[in-house]
Order: C-alpha cells, then sequence, then structure tokens
C-alpha cells in the first residue's frame, strides 16, 4: 500500500492530461453540477461516485466535450475540448451506451469498422485481441440485438480498445457486469493506466474504484461533497457497505 501511496503522488506531480476549471452545467432552472475542478495525468484514475441524479454523468459529458460547460474550461493537453476536433478524436475513447452499437453489424464487423475509421494499423490484429480479451470471440459473428446486456456492454468496452486513446472516459463500465467479467474490467482498467492511458469513470461499485482509482470524487445533488484517497472517500460515499481488497 505504501508502493500505492507512493505511485499516487509521483503521478500527481504531472501536469494534467485533463483539466476542468471552475465547470458547471445547468439545465434550465435546475444546476446539474456546481463549479466543479479536475486535473487527470496521464496514467491516473479518477472514479466519480455518488447517488443516482448526483451529477456523475453529467461531469462525464462535459470532460468529453460531449456536452458545453454553463461556465468554466474543460481542456485536453491545453486544446479547448471539442469532440469534433480531430486532435481530440485522435486521442480520447468514451465507453458509453449501447445506443452506440450498430444493430446491423455483428461484434467482428462493429470493431473492425471503429479501427478502421480511426486509421488503427493492423485493424484485425487489435480486433481479435480486443475479443479475446472481452470474452466475446464466440460471438464475433453475433448481431448485437442477439448479444445478452453483459455482452453488449464488453463490446462497448471492446468498441474503446480498438481506437487510439489517451484519455478513457466510461460511465458505470460495470453496469450488467457479472463478478468474472468485472474483474476483467478491472484488470482491463489496469492495464491501461499502466501504458499511461488516463482514466475517469463514474462508479456505483465501490470495489471497483477501490481497485483501479488513485481518487475518487463523491458528488451529491451536483456539489463536490468529498475528494480524495479510496481509502478516505469510499466509506463515506457507500456507509455500511465493505469496502475490500487490496490494489
Ligand atoms: N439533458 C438533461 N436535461 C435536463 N436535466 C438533466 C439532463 N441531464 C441530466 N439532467 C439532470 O441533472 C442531474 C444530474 O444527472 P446525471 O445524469 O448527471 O446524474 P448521475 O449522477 O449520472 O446519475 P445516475 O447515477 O442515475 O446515472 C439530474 O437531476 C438530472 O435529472
Amino acid at each position: 500500500m505504501a508502493q500505492a501511496k507512493k505511485q499516487s503522488s509521483r503521478k500527481a506531480a504531472r501536469p494534467p492530461l485533463l483539466a476542468l476549471h471552475q465547470v458547471s452545467r445547468r439545465y434550465g432552472g435546475r444546476v446539474a453540477l456546481q463549479p466543479v475542478d479536475l486535473d487527470l495525468a496521464a496514467g491516473e484514475c479518477v472514479a466519480l461516485v455518488g447517488h443516482n441524479g448526483s451529477g456523475k454523468s453529467t461531469m462525464l459529458r462535459l470532460a468529453a466535450g460531449r456536452d458545453t460547460p454553463t461556465s468554466g474550461t474543460v481542456k485536453l493537453d491545453g486544446v479547448p475540448m471539442d469532440e469534433n476536433d480531430p486532435r481530440v478524436r485522435a486521442r480520447l475513447a468514451v465507453v458509453g451506451d449501447v445506443s452506440a452499437c450498430y444493430p446491423d453489424l455483428t461484434v467482428r464487423e462493429h470493431l473492425a469498422l471503429v479501427a478502421v475509421a480511426h486509421g488503427v494499423e493492423e485493424p484485425l490484429h487489435w480486433v481479435d485481441r480486443a475479443l479475446a480479451d472481452r470474452g466475446l470471440a464466440e460471438h464475433a459473428e453475433a448481431l448485437p440485438g442477439s448479444l445478452s446486456s453483459g455482452q453488449l456492454q464488453s463490446l462497448l468496452l471492446a468498441s474503446a480498445l480498438v481506437r487510439p486513446r489517451d484519455l478513457l472516459i466510461l460511465d458505470e463500465p460495470e453496469q450488467r457486469l457479472d463478478p468474472g467479467a468485472r474483474q476483467r474490467l478491472a484488470d482491463l482498467l489496469k492495464a491501461e493506466l499502466a501504458d499511461g492511458v488516463a482514466v475517469l469513470l463514474a462508479t456505483h461499485h465501490p470495489d471497483l474504484a477501490m481497485h483501479v482509482a488513485d481518487r475518487v470524487l463523491l458528488l451529491e445533488d451536483g456539489v463536490l461533497l468529498a475528494q480524495g484517497t479510496p481509502e478516505a472517500v469510499l466509506p463515506t460515499a457507500f456507509p455500511g457497505t465493505a469496502v475490500g481488497g487490496a490494489r
């Protein structure tokens, strides 16, 4: 654990890859997110936690350039975040919801399309690797409509692995995954972090945050209530829940 702490402080010293400065979002008269700051360095993982409606997805959409803040700035490596900017598209992978799947493409075709569209070299190699890593090899020729919800979630994760990325943003990636697939997700995220990818995720799963996050931000009603190490914040975020496991 001492080693993990040492790594965290070393990571914190790096310049941020993603920087949110006083970012807020209002929908009509409703404040979904009060002004918040976030710096995320390469190889660092921040987990957003909080009840339903606390503002996690709003913050992720703003961080990914998929929504425009009411106030504040979002920058990727100093460049204003805009998901339409090719410089951003080359570095950002977002794991979203099933609406991102093409219903008439097989799992393999879907992944190949994503890889080719992003100009990846040897796309079929990466497709085969993502199929194997996500436990999808036996479903490679299936259409999304015939997959279970957990297999669909694995396809969304696989889509992020067949494209270039320095920043990975995931909204509740543990949804619908069984314990084995959840463990493979944690292993995947740790491998991404070891490769220097910055990871920002929202989760309702304290063990996932404990295993992969360097820092946890607790949101409540759009307000940043607490931030710190998983050990410091998760007991407040999930009172009465045993949060365990070595990182
Ligand atoms: N497009 C929108 N228009 C109006 N209000 C919205 C919109 N998107 C989100 N909100 C509101 O903003 C608040 C925060 O929602 P958000 O989806 O960010 O919460 P969340 O923490 O991700 O919740 P969950 O855990 O259920 O996914 C909620 O009150 C929600 O109703």
